[in-house]
């Protein structure tokens, strides 16, 4: 498949399809391909400014979104769950029939996007993490009941810029949202946590940022070399009877396993209650 010639259109740029947008342009999709609408003006100057594309603004947010998707191959929806419904209202009657509509929107199910859209429309739900940016994203996809085969390898090569892309199916995408989608912000708390720890035996607040920030991103990159083991990258660091023992045995004391599991589940299921409100609101 090829996406040379594909132009692209992601309605709503904020953090989440910012990065998306940055790690396809990395990878090589003319700026001049690509489209985003957005609300604010001084937002829309600076994405243009900062990637040179097409951004569509104003107040009046359906014309500049019914103008963005009339020429669009691919459509990548990035607005807040609770935005998807009136923003498919509005572009439905200028989405060209073949056009791939992929959303992004955590707890907004395949059903809602269907029901959303023209009948036999494309669709694909989808569970980015911002990584993306800098194409080390993973990226889960889901194939509505009129995407095809043809449709998912667009997609996946499109997505492929941002980083590793897997196909599941829906009723996993909750999981995926609360391991990977959210997962970012589990490393960053990490780092927030081991900085503040640092602090505590009497580092300066600068330097222990720098250590904490440092050391987390330095062992995401081991974690990304091919074959790389979490288990066993870690036992490579823990000596018999020394001192980072010392600090997992305390860790698996406190089960902070435990404390990780649970605080997926509540992301999981927060998205399960996400879909139930916006039912709902039908
Ligand atoms: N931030 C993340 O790490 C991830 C976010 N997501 C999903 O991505 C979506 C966006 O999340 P964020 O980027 O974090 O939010 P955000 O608030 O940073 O971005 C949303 C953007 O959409 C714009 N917008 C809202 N309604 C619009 C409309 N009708 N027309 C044009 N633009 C409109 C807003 O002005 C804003 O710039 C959400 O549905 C979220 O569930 C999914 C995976 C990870
Ligand atoms: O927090 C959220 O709802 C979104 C979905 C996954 C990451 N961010």
């Amino acid at each position: 498949m090829d996406t040379g010639e594909t132009h692209l259109t992601f309605l709503g740029c904020g953090s989440m399809n910012e990065a998306i947008l940055s790690g396809i342009l990395a990878g090589g999709l003319p700026a001049a391909q690509v489209t985003a609408t957005v609300r604010r003006p001084e937002r829309a100057a600076e994405l243009r400014e900062r990637h040179g594309i097409t951004v569509l603004a104003g107040n009046d947010d359906a014309e500049a979104n019914r103008t963005a998707v009339a020429g669009a191959d691919v459509v990548i929806i990035g607005v807040k769950p609770v935005g998807v419904a009136a923003l498919l209202e509005e572009i439905s009657p200028a989405l060209p029939g073949g056009a791939v509509v992929i959303s992004v929107a955590a707890a907004v199910s395949l059903e809602m996007l269907e029901a959303g859209l023209p009948a036999g429309q494309p669709v694909i739900r989808s569970m980015p993490n911002t990584p993306s940016k800098v194409g080390r994203g993973v990226v889960s996809i889901s194939a509505g009941t009129s995407a095809t085969e043809a449709t998912m390898a667009l997609a996946a090569e499109l997505l492929s810029a941002t980083g590793r892309v897997v196909q599941v199916p829906e009723d996993q995408v909750d999981a995926v949202s609360a391991v990977s989608g959210s997962g970012p912000a589990y490393a960053f708390y990490l780092a927030e946590a081991m900085a503040r720890a640092g602090v505590e035996l009497g580092l300066d607040p600068e330097l222990s940022t720098v250590l904490a920030r440092d050391t987390v991103a330095g062992a995401g990159y081991m974690l990304a070399e091919p074959g790389a083991d979490a288990t066993a990258l870690r036992r490579g660091v823990t000596s018999p009877n020394g001192t980072t023992e010392a600090a997992i045995r305390t860790f698996d004391e406190q089960d902070l396993p435990g404390v990780i599991a649970r605080g997926a589940r509540a992301a999981a299921e927060r998205a399960a209650e996400i879909t139930a409100e916006l039912s709902a609101k039908k």
